[in-house]
């Protein structure tokens, strides 16, 4: 266990009324506002949390979904450590939307290396009865776009919205130790006659 804390960065998008604001707030605050009112831009609220022995500090910041909002949100992008694609089960084109989302994070937010950056799918929402999304349909979504993590929410009544966040430290964490790993490959390889150790990158 490291006592440092880590500061991360996360990012939710998706479509405007899937519940990204609804997310945040239930993780941050405990409170859920069946009214709530659209996004306008960004907006962001921290919180500590403790993954598998370190201490973070998650950084998330919720934007606007609706399109007319686009350029107030897209100089955000830069810096997030984790996306999170957001889609509600009752919306079938906010599903259909999550390849464009995912395309515009990658451009707006300049990743270099987009099929190792971690995303995490969220589809929000499970508590109504009427969807139009499967989970099986989104998870095939998921491990033919990168085999992203999956996860289903309810916003409204609590249901792995931690676990969601959590999720997206989790992945961050792994990326960061499969570069740490590579890092260290690179040191041993320069000290070293062979030319193994440095595969992994
Ligand atoms: N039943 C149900 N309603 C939800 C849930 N999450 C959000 N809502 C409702 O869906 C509506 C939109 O939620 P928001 O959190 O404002 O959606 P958003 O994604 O932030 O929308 P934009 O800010 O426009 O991008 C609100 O009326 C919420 O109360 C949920 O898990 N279940
Ligand atoms: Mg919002």
């Amino acid at each position: 266990m490291t006592g440092k804390s880590l500061l991360l960065k996360v990012i939710l998008l998706g479509d405007g009324g899937v519940g990204k604001s609804s997310l945040m707030n239930r993780y941050v605050t405990n409170k859920f506002d069946s009214q709530a009112f659209h996004t306008i831009g960004v907006e962001f609220l921290n919180r500590d949390l403790e993954v598998d022995g370190r201490f973070v500090t998650l950084q998330i910041w919720d934007t606007a979904g609706q399109e007319r909002f686009k350029s107030l949100r897209t100089p955000f992008y830069r810096g997030a450590d984790c996306c999170l694609l957001t889609f509600s089960v009752d919306d079938r084109q906010s599903f259909e939307n999550l390849g464009n989302w995912q395309k515009e994070f990658v451009y707006y937010a300049d990743v270099k290396d987009p099929g190792h950056f971690p995303f995490v799918v969220l589809g929000n929402k499970i508590d109504k009865l009427e969807r139009q999304v499967t989970t099986e349909e989104a998870q095939a979504w998921c491990l033919e776009n990168g085999n992203y993590p999956y996860l289903e929410t309810s916003a409204k009544d609590d249901t792995n919205v931690a676990v969601a966040f959590e999720e997206a430290v989790r992945q961050v964490l792994a990326v960061e130790e499969q570069l740490e790993h590579c890092m260290l490959g690179h040191t041993i390889d320069l000290h070293s006659s062979s030319k193994s150790g440095s595969s992994c990158c």
